[in-house]
């Protein structure tokens, strides 16, 4: 890593920096070169240390996500942005008005993690990785707007909607699969007593900002993903001019930016519900590209997938991270409402994660990494799949599939599987049978 970034002329970045995009940031060999070493100094972490020490490391994880919520909500790195060498906690505490010696106790636990770095006894700083989570609005706006306090500001989205209603309903994972309630959708359900889906939910008097935040921490897991995946991952330039691309389930539209970006010579039409297209949607594309909505290139439609699909006959429906919110049958009825509008050369694309045993595939996959390594490489790729997957579990009863799984599912609702382009969110491509 540090011969690729001096031939760049660059310092790798350090720890105790804030974060920026550095001159390697998208390189390929760079990151495949960080995800083993990430891997092989967990499993050696794993290897080396006492069990009952793992165990006690990773049984109270519940405190990591506690303390990542409160300083996320309170805008700790926010009042830490204007202070490089860091505050005493006394004055922390006075800016985000809460009790300082508690809050030196979260502090610690995690500068201990490597989130914040403690500079001197009780003196924080920002770090690498809690610069992150600085949202994108002056203080006094953070603490009176709850509205707005997320929008722009991705990191912190993706932890509050995380450590707010995932952390909540967390703890019910374990009635859900223990007791199999049958009135109950998901662990969510249980924990909220409610029975409307979390998209409903959102909905709901005094929840419409954490469905704002949640827009926003989308855009952001899009943007974990290098634009290439969708550029590439299906061969838009053969299509012909003013083909029509639906992007069903597209919240604001995000992977249709990318592929518009790159491919202007189709139409795009971005799905979602009136909330997330008519609000977050339009502002979205205002402030990236205006022109796209006046001329008519991109167009917002707000449609449920759970009727029937008005744009007949599009040359591409694609959705990404939408299929792993829903359960196997409820799957089943968003792609039956695809294959009856999808004309005879209609295409169906599927941006998924594809789910990596913890050991080798013996129905085949990509060579192994370096023995004695996890087949998916632990932490650093299956930990973020299995992560998500369980929060699927959590909220919807949705999962990540297997690329099996996903070609069992086109066959159940008339989509033939074709091709998949593999990647840290691969690209599925079916077509009409
Ligand atoms: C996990 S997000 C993925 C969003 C988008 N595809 C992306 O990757 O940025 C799932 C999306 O499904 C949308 N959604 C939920 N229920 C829907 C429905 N019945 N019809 C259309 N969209 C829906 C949500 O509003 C949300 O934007």
């Amino acid at each position: 890593l540090e011969s690729a970034y001096s031939q760049q002329g660059a310092a790798f970045p350090s720890l105790d920096e804030p974060y920026s995009p550095g001159p390697l940031n998208n390189d390929a060999t760079v990151a495949a070169t960080t995800r083993l070493i990430v891997a092989a100094a967990h499993q050696l972490i794993a290897t080396v240390r006492e069990p009952l020490e793992t165990i006690h490391d990773y049984a109270p994880g519940m405190y990591m996500s506690a303390s990542l919520g409160l300083v996320t909500d309170i805008n700790v790195p926010e009042v830490l942005k204007d202070a490089p060498t860091g505050l005493h906690v006394d004055a922390i505490a006075e800016k985000v008005e809460v009790d300082s010696g508690k809050l030196a106790r979260v502090m610690r636990y995690l500068a201990t993690r490597h989130v914040f770095k403690e500079v001197s006894p009780d003196v924080f700083a920002n770090n690498r990785v809690s610069s992150v989570l600085v949202k994108a609005h002056p203080l006094e706006e953070l603490k009176t707007n709850k509205v707005t306090k997320y929008v722009g500001a991705t990191g912190a989205a993706i932890v509050g909607h995380i450590t707010d209603e995932g952390l909540t309903s967390a703890p019910f994972i374990i009635d859900y699969i223990r007791d199999s309630p049958k009135d109950a959708l998901a662990p969510f359900n249980l924990a909220y007593k409610t029975k409307a889906t979390l998209w409903d939910w959102y909905e709901e008097p005094g929840n419409e900002w954490r469905g704002l935040r949640f827009a926003t921490a989308m855009t952001g897991g899009g943007e974990r993903f290098p634009p290439t995946i969708f550029t590439e991952g299906f061969d838009w330039k053969s299509l012909k001019e003013g083909s029509i691309v639906v992007d069903v389930g597209g919240s604001v539209g995000s992977v249709t930016f990318a592929i518009a970006s790159a491919f202007p010579h189709l139409k795009y039409i971005v799905q979602d519900l009136a909330k997330v297209v008519d609000d977050p949607g339009q502002k979205f594309w205002q402030e990236r590209s205006p022109q796209s909505i006046s001329s008519g290139a991109v167009t917002l439609q707000a449609h449920s997938f759970f009727d029937p699909q008005p744009v007949k006959n599009a040359a591409v429906y694609f959705m990404r991270l939408v299929l792993h919110d829903w359960p196997e049958d409820t799957c089943i009825a968003i792609l039956k409402h695809l294959r009856a509008a999808a004309g005879p050369s209609s295409k169906l694309i599927i941006f998924d994660m594809l789910m990596p045993y913890a050991c080798p595939d013996p129905a085949g996959g990509p060579p192994p990494p370096p023995a004695p390594l996890l087949a998916n490489l632990g932490i650093a790729i299956g930990g973020f799949i299995t992560a998500v997957d369980l929060q699927m579990l959590n909220f919807f009863n949705g999962q990540e599939r297997t690329l099996k799984q996903f070609i069992t599912l086109g066959a159940a609702t008339g989509w033939k599987f074709e091709a998949v382009n593999p990647g840290p969110l691969a690209a599925l491509v079916f077509s009409t049978v």
